[in-house]
């Protein structure tokens, strides 16, 4: 099922879109105006990495953090959130699909996070880490298909542990603007989603859902024709979205 808009707590409408509207309002941002994407994602991995200190509360920075990571865009959030997490004292151990097949700002997200005391372990150590929050940062918008080879490996892996997932963007294996999964998928506690909501986000496996600003001005969404409500991010860099049925979530 999809939808055409979510609602904030405080009553706002905010549309969502598709895959391929996404992909514009990216384009455009890194083309034509800005931010680019090391300025994005760098915002993309913060705000993941505070909501995550968020959800634990109490128990950061001694709970255990695992972080698993594709190798593209959704991939460098993830790495990029697990660089902060170390860098305020974090549990955090990383572990990404395939490292030979990072390349461009997700690579140098990798090199970055080595300069960190975060641990980087191999796929092949899933089955003895501890995990008291999970980071699925394996596959975004560009899911293809059903999951397969070490992304659907590192999916089985969330979906076999107790551990609550908080996914960016999108709940990996689950299709950003039709809602449907047609292979293994990630079944989130929490998705902190970028920039604005994607029409497939209202499926169970989202959880509460969340969406981050990654500095993107309204030019951007001027050229690409999405309108935004200018008071979205008045309370902060993250907001809480619902599903937008009727007055839900109005006060
Ligand atoms: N504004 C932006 O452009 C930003 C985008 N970011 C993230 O970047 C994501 C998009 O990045 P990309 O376009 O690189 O793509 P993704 O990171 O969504 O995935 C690309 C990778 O997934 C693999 N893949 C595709 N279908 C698969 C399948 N069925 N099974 C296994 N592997 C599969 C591809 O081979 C490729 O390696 C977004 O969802 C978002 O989370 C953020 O990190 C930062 C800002
Ligand atoms: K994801």
């Amino acid at each position: 099922m999809t939808v055409d808009t979510f609602r904030t707590l405080t009553g706002l409408v905010v549309p969502a879109i598709t895959t391929e509207q996404m992909r514009e309002v990216d384009r455009v941002a890194v083309e034509e105006v800005g931010p680019n994407l090391y300025q994005m994602m760098e915002k993309a991995g913060r705000s993941l990495a505070a909501l995550c200190v968020g959800l634990l509360g109490d128990r950061w920075p001694s709970a255990p953090i695992v972080v698993l990571a594709g190798t593209g865009g959704n991939g460098g959030g993830g790495i990029c959130a697990a660089r902060h997490l170390a860098n305020h004292g974090g549990d955090v151990t990383l572990v990404v699909s395939d490292p030979t097949r990072l390349h461009g700002v997700p690579a140098d997200q990798l090199a970055l996070y080595g300069a960190t005391r975060g641990r980087l372990a191999p796929v092949s150590d899933l089955g003895e880490l501890e995990a008291e929050l999970v980071v699925d940062a394996v596959l975004g918008y560009s899911l293809c298909g059903a999951a397969h080879g070490t992304a659907a490996e590192l999916i089985r892996w969330m979906s076999s542990g107790t551990a609550p997932v908080v996914s960016l963007d999108v709940p990996s294996g689950v299709d950003s603007t039709t809602g449907m999964a047609l292979g293994a998928y990630v079944r989130a506690t929490n998705t902190m989603t970028l920039a604005v909501p994607k029409t497939g986000l209202d499926s169970d496996a989202v959880g509460a859902l969340w969406l981050a600003d990654i500095g993107i001005p309204r030019e951007v969404y001027r050229r690409v024709g999405v309108q935004l409500s200018e008071g979205l991010f008045t309370t902060g860099y993250r907001v809480r979205l619902t599903k937008d049925a009727g007055n839900e979530g109005c006060g």
